[in-house]
């Protein structure tokens, strides 16, 4: 295991009334790429703050390589950090500003042209050295914030949503960007984001948060597969949640819903009355003969390009959504369709 780089031991913040952070406790790995996901007012911000100082813990500390930050302030911890908002000088040139780092730290200037060449090329903006934020495009722009962050390698990096204000095909783009840096930097890095696919795409782990706590801790593919909880279960990936109530069936437990009766599955510890069953649109087949069926209409098909979705409406009005590759003949509008899943493609949660 690699050592802690970061420690969050008990961190809470109360804004009088109201909790922003309830007492929480979260390790990240020398290198780890670390995102906090959750909806608004989750608490992602409050715990990034926290990290880097900008505002004061209620109780609990912060360990950056098993040193307490408690009294050490925000510009002399080993910090960071890249905002939605760029935040760039406009008085000064690309290359000023991704130099004001190090002339901040009284780096040699030869020294400061030669990692402000690197850091350009890194970010490809080379070709812009000498042009104001103001005549850069807004990726551009997020591009210089992100070199001029790496440019003096912080050994932790704390990312507040820093796509959020670029469109969709520029935020794919600077994903593959920002994963590059990562690895090329080895820096330890916290992102905070509401975008459950950027999550997916470029952590290593995921803290998803919910309510001023961590929901669930895990690597993108556990909480995928695994959600503990059926908020994680519907904040990450579509998916679709029968409900009901437990009952006995020879030696099985099964799952009595509106849709229909089905199995467990094998690996589940049911607690309480009932629960719900998560099942993962690329889980559920067409036809055949699977374990678990339901019948239903198709509602909606909608072509993606590689696949197409379909929406089925089932018994209590509950749409349920599946993927066919789109090689694959989609049934037509209005046309009843029998669908299913194997019981141990399902998750129960409670
Ligand atoms: N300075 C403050 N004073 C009072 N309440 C605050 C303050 N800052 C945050 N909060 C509250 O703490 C909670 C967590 O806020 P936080 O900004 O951490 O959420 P978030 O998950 O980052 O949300 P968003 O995605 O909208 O930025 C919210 O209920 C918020 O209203």
């Amino acid at each position: 295991m690699t050592p802690s780089k970061l420690y969050v031991d008990g961190l809470c913040k109360k804004y009088g009334q109201v909790t922003a952070l309830e007492p929480t406790q979260l390790e990240v790995a020398q290198g780890e790429f670390l995102t906090l996901l959750g909806p608004s007012g989750s608490g992602k911000t409050t715990l990034l703050q926290l990290i880097c100082g900008l505002v004061e813990a209620t109780s609990g500390r912060i360990l950056i390589d098993g040193q307490d930050q408690s009294d050490v302030p925000v510009y002399r911890r080993d910090i960071g950090l890249v905002f939605q908002h760029y935040a760039l000088f406009p008085h000064l040139t690309v290359a000023e500003n991704i130099g004001f780092p190090l002339r901040m730290r009284g780096r040699p200037s030869a020294e400061i042209k030669t990692r402000v060449a690197a850091a350009l090329d890194m970010v490809h903006l080379g070709h812009l050295a000498g042009r104001f934020p103001r005549e850069l495009s807004g990726g551009q722009q997020q591009r210089v914030a992100l070199a001029r962050c790496f440019v003096y390698q912080p050994s932790i990096i704390l990312m507040d949503e820093p796509l959020g204000a670029l469109d969709k095909k520029l935020r794919d783009h600077m994903q593959i960007e920002i994963k590059r840096l990562h690895r090329d930097s080895g820096a330890t890095i916290v992102y905070v984001t509401h975008d459950q696919d950027e999550a997916l795409a470029l952590s290593d782990r995921i803290c998803l948060m919910n309510h001023a706590r961590i929901e669930q801790l895990g690597t993108p593919q556990d909480i995928y597969r695994k959600p503990r909880t059926a908020f994680a279960a519907d904040f990450i990936g579509i998916s679709n949640i029968f409900r009901g109530t437990f009952r006995t069936e020879g030696e099985r437990i099964c799952l009595e819903t509106p849709q229909g009766v089905f199995r467990l599955p094998s690996e589940c510890a049911p607690t309480g009355d009932g629960g719900g069953l998560v099942v993962r649109p690329e889980q559920l087949q067409l036809g055949g003969r699977p374990e678990n069926a339901l019948a239903g209409l198709v509602r909606e098909t909608v072509y993606a390009g590689s696949e197409t979705r379909i929406i089925v409406r089932s018994a209590g009005d509950q749409d349920v959504t599946l993927r066919l590759p789109s090689h694959q003949r989609a049934p037509a509008m209005g046309e009843t369709v029998t669908i299913g899943w194997d019981s141990n493609a399902a998750v129960l949660v409670p």
